[in-house]
């Protein structure tokens, strides 16, 4: 239960040294034991060039490797020295998340890898500082509800409800500059970098935002833990979480209709002797996630765990490295092969089968269920083409992946008035694709990833109370990318659910 006090306390000795040199491979005899690494099998195989040997032996992690390799995307702040005090003092602050929290997790990612588990993973493109306020992670919290009820009801099986939130504060850009009516500046990355107001000024990199980012994201988790565990999401208030501007619309009517089944079964339940008052029906699981990309923020996080002797980056639960910052000999992925969170890939249509290979190798030598999702974002036309040849080299390479659908980054483009938007139906349409490869394949559809908000926000066009284009401009919040608002995360829910019940019956599989 990820919001339960956590059974592997991190030792003082790891918060004050921080940076003690670690290799992942001397893991713990105490620690379940998994299939033979992948690593050691070509080592042992004398056909496999020596290069693939040589990749085998992977050097030694330390906290700060990654400083000697290649990093994209991240900001040259200006001094140093300021830098290097504010690092200092986030290692002195105590974690956001525990590693125990992050274990659990990854156990259910496990599930979700061999069907017998959802991930829901949702939120913001990117959290801001000017948007922090109660009702908006209310909001969002509600809503991954909601869906999470709508996917339980279809799949007959647990969804594992991961945000982005608490900590996604920092972006990769396609650009690194922005220009208006003639004047170039440096892009906006996120509110743990920069600011994202079109002056000169706003656009310097300061590190300072980043304990701003952290003290955010602590009281962001604060707030989820209670909703989580204080009654907000007992099963019993099912029909409660409805949404003001759902109430008499098209998707808001079906959640109310499924609500009522839930709760008439729960009223059964009730009748019949069974207790409702356990936590299970009082209290939700919910873990935290963001994209690894700010390494200086994500390093001064990174804790060694008493218990196991791992290191876990404790700034969220799960981190995934990004499209843009996922190169085998690149910082990214040098700092994340050594963290012992369960972790996720970003994958375009531009990822080459062997290069996937390569790097799940890399990240998860000894080939731990749960620790690698591999998120596929490349719209459906794309997708119907590429991934069985991503499924079918990961599944020869032997190695466990938990397959999760981001239909929002392949789908953007630009609306005639200018903003980025994504059409609704190219989303459900990657959906479609991602669900439809699976069931060809043999293979499981483990999740989705999406850029949503609680809020009622105009920055996707189509869905059942359509937004066209003239309507972007009414109530286009987001910093970054355009998110799909309750209604639209809703109605994605119902169709996703419906692919899952179809699985099911097909299958003739319960769980029960
Ligand atoms: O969220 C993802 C990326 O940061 C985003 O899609 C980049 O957007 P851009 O192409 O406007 O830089
Ligand atoms: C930057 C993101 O995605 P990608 O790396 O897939 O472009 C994101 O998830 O916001
Ligand atoms: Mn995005």
């Amino acid at each position: 239960m990820a919001f339960a006090p956590t059974t592997s306390p991190i030792s003082s000795k790891s918060l004050l040294n921080p940076s003690k040199p670690f290799n992942p491979l001397h893991r713990r005899p105490s620690l379940p034991a998994f299939r033979k690494p992948i690593s050691a099998v070509h080592a042992a195989d004398p056909s496999k060039s020596s290069k693939s040997a040589a990749r085998a032996i992977p050097s030694p992690w330390r906290i700060d490797g990654w400083k000697e390799k290649k990093a994209l995307q991240l900001p040259e702040y200006p001094d140093a020295a300021e830098l290097e005090s504010v690092v200092k003092t986030l290692e002195s602050f105590p974690p956001i998340v525990f590693a125990g929290e992050a274990r659990s997790l990854e156990e259910r990612l496990a599930q979700a890898a061999v069907g017998r588990a959802f991930l829901l993973q949702g939120g913001d493109c990117a959290e801001s500082f000017k948007e922090f306020n109660a009702n908006n992670i209310r909001d969002t919290f509600r809503v991954l509800l909601q869906m999470s009820i709508v996917l339980t009801f279809g799949g007959q099986m647990p969804v594992v409800k991961v945000g982005r939130m608490a900590g996604q504060f920092a972006k990769p850009r396609s650009d690194p500059f922005e220009e208006k009516d003639g004047v170039k500046l440096p892009s906006y990355r996120g509110d743990n970098v920069n600011g994202d107001a079109f002056d000169e000024k706003s656009r310097v990199p300061d590190p300072h935002r980043m304990i701003r980012a952290y003290t955010q994201s602590a009281a962001t988790l604060n707030l989820l833990r209670a909703f989580a565990t204080g009654g907000y999401a007992a099963m019993q208030r099912v029909t409660h979480w409805n949404l003001d501007f759902t109430d008499h619309s098209e998707q808001g009517d079906r959640y109310r209709e499924l609500a009522h089944r839930v709760d008439e079964a729960l009223g059964f339940m009730a009748a019949a002797g069974l207790t409702l008052d356990h936590p299970i029906m009082t209290t939700t699981d919910f873990w935290t996630s963001h994209e690894c990309l700010l390494l200086p923020y994500e390093q001064a996080l990174t804790r060694e765990d008493s218990t196991s002797g791992l290191y876990y980056d404790c700034s969220a639960h799960m981190i995934w490295v990004g499209e843009r910052t996922r190169q085998l000999d690149g910082a990214h992925v040098e700092f994340l092969r050594g963290v012992a969170n369960p972790l996720g890939i970003k994958v375009s249509d531009k990822m080459d089968p062997d290069e996937l290979v390569r790097l799940i190798e890399i990240i998860n030598p000894k080939n731990k269920p749960g620790r690698i999702t591999i998120i596929v974002r490349m719209g459906a036309e794309n997708l119907r083409v590429k991934l069985p040849h991503l499924i079918r080299a990961v599944r020869r390479a032997g190695q466990i992946v938990t397959w999760v659908s981001d239909p929002m980054h392949g789908n953007t483009m630009k609306a005639p008035c200018g903003l980025k938007t994504r059409s609704f139906d190219a989303i459900r349409n990657e959906v479609r694709a991602f669900f439809d490869v699976h069931d060809q394949e043999g293979s499981y559809p483990g999740g989705v990833h999406l850029e949503m908000t609680g809020q009622n926000v105009t920055e996707c066009v189509g869905g059942s109370k359509t937004i066209t284009y003239n309507d972007l401009s009414s109530r286009y919040h987001t910093h970054c990318d355009p998110r799909l608002n309750a209604s639209q995360s809703l109605e994605l829910a119902f169709n996703i659910a419906e692919r899952l019940r179809k699985r099911r019956l097909r299958s003739g599989n319960s769980l029960a």
